[in-house]
């Protein structure tokens, strides 16, 4: 589970920041929240926030998973390796740009946050996602030799490996035709219910949003900050 209460961030400094602005957001596990609005408003600032990356300026209440971690406590007390702990175990990455390390094969870089937590590498949801995902064939090789939405896929899987209690998508589906990317989605959603993992996706693909039914965020702009609020 998720719950952020009056978090705000910045990016740069003096006339030149771009401040953005979460007065609540609460998800249940199991729970998905799509996270819309114009490019450059700050949707991956108010993403790399909520994962850890980037420090918030200002943060009443952040309790994330089961059982409860007070993550503004430990923004407050500085507790970087914490929140570094919290980072690599609860939470579960889709960057924009894929992430993956370029000098690991595909089945490495998905390995990998499982290697990190000491789990057995071995697991038959990550087998059967790699599967639905058609990345069996590609499994030997580095993403240098992959098309971006092959990579896409690869992080895709590779960000659920260690059954995080939250996962980030940062535009999951943008290098993807439609059918793929409602291929992806469905998975997506169908995995973040079964593993009973929070989510939430940034995404301009508002279609493909609500074709899942999933309950949106947009930005508005409010006194020169970005708010995200909810869309009725
Ligand atoms: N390191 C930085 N220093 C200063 N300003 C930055 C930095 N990174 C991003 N920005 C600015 O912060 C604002 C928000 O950027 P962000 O990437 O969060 O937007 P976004 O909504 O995710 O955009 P897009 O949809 O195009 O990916 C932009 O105006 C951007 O120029």
């Amino acid at each position: 589970m998720l719950a952020i209460k009056g978090m705000m961030a910045q990016r740069g400094h003096g006339d030149h920041a771009h401040r953005i602005r979460l007065p609540e957001l609460s998800l249940a596990p199991g729970q998905c929240l799509a996270i819309t609005g114009p490019s450059g408003c700050g949707k991956s600032t108010l993403l790399e926030t909520v994962g850890l990356l980037l420090a918030p300026s200002e943060l009443e209440c952040f309790m994330l998973g089961k059982p409860q971690k007070d993550v503004a406590t430990l923004w407050r007390t500085r507790e970087q390796g914490e929140l570094a702990k919290l980072r690599a175990r609860d939470l579960g990455f889709v960057l924009q740009s894929g992430g993956l390390l370029p000098f690991l094969s595909v089945a490495d870089n998905i390995a990998l946050p499982r290697r990190i937590q000491s789990l057995p590498i071995k697991s038959d949801r990550i087998t059967q996602a790699v599967d639905r995902l058609g990345l069996i064939p590609l499994m030997e090789k580095r993403p240098a030799m992959l098309s971006i939405g092959e990579r896409q896929r690869v992080a895709f899987v590779r960000a659920l490996a260690h059954e995080p209690q939250l996962l980030l998508a940062d535009e999951p589906t943008a290098a993807l035709d439609p059918h793929s990317a409602h291929g992806l989605f469905a998975l997506f959603m169908e995995v973040v219910k079964e593993l009973q993992i929070a989510a939430l996706v940034v995404s301009h693909d508002w279609a493909l949003v609500e074709t899942f039914g999933v309950p949106r965020f947009d930005a508005v702009t409010v006194k020169g900050e970005t708010v995200f609020e909810p869309r009725p």
